[in-house]
């Protein structure tokens, strides 16, 4: 299964003045626990990274330290998620019949659920991993006043991997430039072009480490996970 991990961002909410993904975590840079979990997926057999050619050289170092064993490919990235993900379809291998898109900054993804989600894309079109949304939700306008509470049965919190087969993600992203669709993940462009995506179990600790309490969250999982004191 080919693998592309959208790592190009700028970690504005982080408060970061470089990519987040090379903040350390656990004597390791974020981006390098997603590859370690990546790479421990059976089903993994390529990854490309899509990220700014201003920080290959610090990947390239990452991925020498590592000793990945699947080949793994450096992309260049675009100005928002959308287009970088679009720049990584255009550079998979002929090959690629299907694909997941995993953000480099859920780094506590586990091989298990990249695994999962590599078997159930082979069964469906399109595929999130989520969770259950556990706190009531409100839909709240400009003055701050409610104006609904949806169904919480009917919420889920869409995490990555996100898995599609190929073909038709690039048709997706194609009309989304056409038609100047805004989307923050690949799902999104798939519902809007009218095609199914399914919903896989994800994982309550696969959070986006997006502002520094993110930081301190996964610094804990880690441990807690690694065995540490
Ligand atoms: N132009 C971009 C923007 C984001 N991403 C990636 O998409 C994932 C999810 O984005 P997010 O967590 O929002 O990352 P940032 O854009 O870095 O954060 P912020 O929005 O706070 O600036 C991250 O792995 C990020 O590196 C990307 O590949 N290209
Ligand atoms: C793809 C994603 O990780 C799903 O939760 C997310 O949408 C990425 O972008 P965001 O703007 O940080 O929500």
């Amino acid at each position: 299964m080919h693998l592309l991990i959208p790592a190009a961002g700028s970690g504005r909410r982080m408060g970061s003045d470089r990519n987040k993904l090379l903040l350390v975590v656990r004597s390791k840079p974020i981006i390098a626990w997603t590859l370690l979990a990546a790479e421990a997926a059976s089903q993994i057999s390529w990854i490309g990274i899509i990220s700014q050619p201003l920080d290959w050289q610090d990947f390239q170092t990452i991925l020498t330290q590592l000793k990945q064993s699947s080949p793994v490919e450096l992309i260049p990235g675009g100005s928002t998620r959308q287009e970088s993900v679009y720049n990584g379809l255009q550079a998979l291998p002929d090959s690629a019949k299907e694909v997941l898109i995993h953000d480099g900054a859920r780094c506590l993804a586990t091989p298990d659920l990249f695994n999962s989600c590599a078997q159930a894309i082979q069964h469906c079109p399109g595929l999130i991993a989520a969770v259950p949304v556990k706190d009531t939700i409100k839909v709240v306008d400009e003055n701050g006043i409610i104006q609904s509470t949806p169904d919480r049965r009917q919420l889920w919190a869409a995490q990555t991997p996100q898995g599609f087969d190929v073909k038709l993600l690039k048709q997706c992203h194609t009309e989304g430039v056409r038609q100047g669709w805004e989307v923050t993940d690949d799902a999104a462009l798939f519902e809007k072009c009218g095609f199914p995506v399914r919903v896989v179990e994800g994982e309550e600790t696969n959070l986006k480490l997006t502002t520094p309490q993110d930081l301190a969250i996964a610094e804990f999982i880690l441990k807690t996970r690694l065995g540490e004191q």
